[in-house]
Order: structure tokens, then sequence, then C-alpha cells
């Protein structure tokens, strides 16, 4: 892939804050003076009249320019360059409505196009709201479960999809991810657990660099199950997969009382935390780092990156959505292809022509 492919960004739900900090990212693309990296060249893949409307909304002058992504990263120091993709967007900024679910599923159809024929570097997705994706009948829990389907190959099962929300702070992955809390200690076994902690150990060595990197488990009941007298899934699951981690030379430890593994001196000893379900992790990821973290979809034959936060309806379409995260989204998306182009074997060199 040539190293100027852009990133490609799939606008999420038009009705969110999606198109609000795709256009402001655009603005930021140069840096401020305050010294902030500038965001990496991307394309969005939506349709053109949607961004056009919300820039005027927003009361922001931006170019939009309709091109190829080969045509992408010229255009982008002028104009922000958008793929047309899907229906027209009917709805209105802030209102959530199910009509938007066809939108969201063309951009993101066109953005996978892209990055699966080596024409983009890396996918970021805005967010969809769930609740409007399973009204009109989307049948994946989210993105992560959604891609991981579209990237498995004719015959072969589907890559297992690992989310990762990581910022300089902090790193954290859901064992169990989009499933109600009811329903998580049977969801959990040691084979869910070792194979997690295997995707994290690979994909954090060959796209993040680190090459042993150190895995902390999360009990799932208080106090890691105090010796298993609070609930036995910390000993009877947790432990067995811990131990199977460690044979294989992964560097894990656990299960860790959930409540005292986030602090500064705990947060020292490991890189990624595993934890039992969503919220367990999310909600230390978010507290720490809400507008810088990125949610990485670990596991895929591909980069995926994506802000940490959701559609915000509440502020959509009146300039108060903070483009933070998008833009970390972007710029780890660009690491990580950067360093899966550096690290990709030099093609062999073409054979000397005969002398005649
Ligand atoms: N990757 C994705 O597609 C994600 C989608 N969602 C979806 O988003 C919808 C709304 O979820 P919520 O839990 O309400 O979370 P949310 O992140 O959309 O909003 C939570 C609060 O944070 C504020 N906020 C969010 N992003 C902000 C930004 N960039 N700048 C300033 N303020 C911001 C909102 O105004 C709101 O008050 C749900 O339907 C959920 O499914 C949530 C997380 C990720
Ligand atoms: N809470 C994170 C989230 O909802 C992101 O999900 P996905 O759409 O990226 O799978």
């Amino acid at each position: 892939m040539p190293a100027a492919s852009p990133l490609v960004l799939a606008l999420g739900d038009p009705a969110g804050i999606g198109p609000d900090v795709a256009l402001a990212a655009f603005l930021r693309r140069r840096g401020t003076e305050g010294g902030a990296e500038a965001v990496p060249a991307f394309i969005v893949a939506s349709d053109p009249a949607a961004l056009a409307a919300r820039a005027r909304l927003l009361n922001l002058d931006i170019p939009l320019v309709e091109t190829t992504p080969e045509g992408a990263v010229a255009h982008f120091a002028n104009a922000l360059p958008v793929l047309p993709a899907g229906p027209a967007f009917t709805g209105r900024a802030g209102r959530p409505d199910a009509s938007s679910a066809a939108c969201v599923v063309a951009s993101l159809e066109a953005a996978l196009g892209l990055v699966t024929t080596g024409r983009a570097a890396a996918l970021v997705t805005n967010p969809l709201a769930k609740s409007v994706m399973y009204e009109a009948g989307f049948p994946f829990p989210g993105h992560t479960e959604w891609l991981a389907d579209r990237a498995g190959a004719p015959g072969r099962p589907a890559p297992h999809p690992v989310m990762m929300i990581w910022s300089d702070q902090l790193a954290v992955v859901p064992a169990t991810i989009h499933v109600p809390y009811a329903d998580v200690p049977a969801l959990l076994s040691v084979d869910l657990l070792v194979e997690t902690g295997r995707i994290v150990a690979r994909d954090m060595a060959r796209r993040f660099g680190i090459a042993r990197p150190r895995l902390a488990f999360c009990g799932l009941n208080p106090h890691a199950g105090e010796e298993g007298t609070l609930g036995g899934e910390d000993e009877a699951i947790v432990r067995p997969a811990v131990e199977a981690l460690k044979r294989e030379g992964i560097l894990a430890t656990g299960p860790l009382p959930a409540d005292t593994m986030f602090h500064p001196e705990a947060r020292a000893r490991y890189d990624v935390a595993v934890g039992m379900y969503h919220d367990q992790v999310l909600i230390p990821a978010k507290t720490l780092a809400f507008h810088d973290g990125v949610n990485v979809t670990l596991g895929l034959p591909f980069i995926r990156t994506s802000p940490d936060h959701g559609t915000a309806f509440d502020i959509a379409g009146t300039g108060r959505a903070n483009p933070s995260s998008l833009m970390a989204a972007l710029r780890l998306a660009r690491r990580l292809a950067d360093a899966e182009a550096a690290a990709r074997p030099a093609p062999a060199p073409a054979p000397a022509l005969a002398r005649a």
C-alpha cells in the first residue's frame, strides 16, 4: 500500500455528533498554536449533503470535495474529502430515527470496502446508536461484531474480535462486550479468557510494539471472590485461564480485585487490564480519558479505531461536541497503519534482465 493512502472514516449515525466531530477534526488538521498534533488525512464515507447540511447548521465554512481515496490526500489541505455513500439522510440532528440505519450501514460498507482492498490505510468509525440500529433490524450488537463477521474469509470462521479502549493512561479489554449483565457469568469460560488473552498479547506486540505485554485479569466478584467465598468464578475460570496463558509464555496476572486495580501505582504494573464485563473496565477507562480514549478492535485482519464516546444526540448540531477522541482515533489509526507498513517485508528485487 502506498504510504499516502488516507484513512477512511465511516460517518456513524448522521443524526448524532459524528458529522460534528468529523468537521471539527478536519478544521484542526494543521494543529493549533498550543502544539496539538495535526490530524492525518482522511476521507469520509457519507452522503455529502448530510455533511454539508451539518456544516451549515454549525456555521462552519468548510469546502467538501467528492473524490476517491486516491485523490483524498492531495485534497486534504484545502477541502474535506468525501466518498459519496448511501441513501440521502432525511433525519435531523439530535433526533434518533431508524431511517438513519441505512445511512450507517452504507457508509460502513463503503469504508470497509476501501480498507479491505488496500485503498485506505485503516478504518475509523464514528458512533452509531445501538438501539436505533436494533430497531431497524441490524443483527449485530455493535461495530465490533459486525466487522468480525464481515472480516471472515469464505468457508472459515469469523475472527474473534476483541474490544480495547486505549489511552496513554490506561488500556482495557472487556472479555464479554455488549451483553446483559445477568448473562455474564454463564458466558465466561477458560477458553474465552485464554483466547482473549492470546489476541491481546499478539496484537499488542504486532500492532503496538510492546513485545511482551503485561496482562492483568480482573476478578468477576468483589475482592476477586475472596478465596472462593464471594463467588466461584474467579477460582474456577479466571485463575486457570491466567495459569494457561502463563504456560504459553504470556505475562498474565490475576484474578485481581477490580476495585484496587486502577489507581496509579496499580496501573504501572500492567499494560492492559482485562475485565470480565463491559462496565467493569470501561468506567475507569472513560473516567480517566473520556476525550482522549480510543476504541480499537483487536483480532481483525485490518486496523479499526473509533472515538470512545457515543452518538451524544443531546448535543448534536449545537457546536458543543469535542472532537478530541476522534482526533486521537485518527492519529492512532495512522500510527498503527504506518507501523504495519514498516514491518512489511520489502518486495523482492526484480530479477536482472538477461544480457543479449
Ligand atoms: N462506537 C460506538 O458506536 C458507540 C456507540 N454508542 C451509542 O451511543 C448512544 C448514546 O450513548 P451514551 O451512553 O449516551 O453515551 P454518549 O457518549 O453518546 O454520551 C454521554 C454523555 O457525554 C457527552 N458527550 C459524548 N461525546 C461527547 C463529545 N465528543 N463532546 C462533548 N460531550 C460528549 C454527551 O453529550 C452525553 O451527555 C447509545 O445508543 C450507544 O449505543 C456508545 C458508545 C460507543
Ligand atoms: N461501549 C463501547 C461501544 O459501544 C463501542 O461499540 P462498537 O460499536 O465499537 O462495537
